[in-house]
């Protein structure tokens, strides 16, 4: 995972979001439908491509995204939230512009260990942070409300956790435009 020095984070100068997740859960893809620009943070067949933080300035808005790099899968979770931690926790504290943090999960799968540890850290930095669940063409829709429901349930104690959870799809397109216009009320100007 590469060394993300502080002084080559850009200015604070923008409204900034970040994207969060195990790899493999859809971030690239999720970012590429909400601002309807392909291959804008490189979506990637292959597990872990995305290996330190990516910054993205939205055309016409004021609005910076975030790609921050997948945390791995659930068999160390300890090890993999240490060396994850160790990259983005300086950055999610210091970061006075950053208004919140998606954090998505796979729908089919829904919270692993890994993810509540991740949650942990958020909770610890007061960093505010919003479930997004991904891929759930791949779930029939009465999959989708249970898990949709499960997750809201396992998150409402936590407390810098957003308690609305977001249901997507970035191959059909369903809930893209919900969470498009959560982000777009998160900008000043909205
Ligand atoms: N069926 C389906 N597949 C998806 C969806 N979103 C992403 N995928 C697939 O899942 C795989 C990973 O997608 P990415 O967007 O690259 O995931 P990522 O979280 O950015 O992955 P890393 O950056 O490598 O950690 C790719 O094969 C995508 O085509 C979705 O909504 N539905
Ligand atoms: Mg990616």
């Amino acid at each position: 995972m590469g060394a993300v020095s502080l002084q080559q984070l850009p200015e604070p100068d923008r409204t900034e979001i970040a994207f969060a997740g195990r790899s493999n859960v859809g971030k690239s893809s999720l970012i590429n439908a909400l601002t309807r620009q392909n291959n804008l943070a490189r979506a990637s067949g292959e597990p872990g491509r995305t290996r330190e933080l990516n910054f993205f300035n939205v055309d016409d808005t004021d609005l910076r995204i975030v790609d921050l790099p997948g945390y791995g899968y659930a068999k160390a979770p300890k090890d993999v939230v240490e060396k994850w931690t160790r990259l983005t926790r300086n950055f999610l504290r210091g970061r006075v512009n950053l208004k919140r943090v998606y954090l998505l999960i796979d729908s089919r799968h829904g919270l692993k260990t890994v993810d509540e540890k991740i949650m942990d850290v958020f909770d610890e930095a007061a960093v505010s942070y919003q479930i997004v669940l991904t891929k759930t063409d791949k779930i029939k829709p009465p999959a989708v409300k249970r898990i949709t429901e499960e997750t809201l349930q396992a998150i409402m104690k936590r407390p810098a956790a957003f308690p609305r959870v977001v249901a997507t799809t970035s191959a059909k397109g369903d809930g893209i435009d919900v969470l498009r216009a959560e982000i777009a009320a998160l900008l000043p100007e909205f």
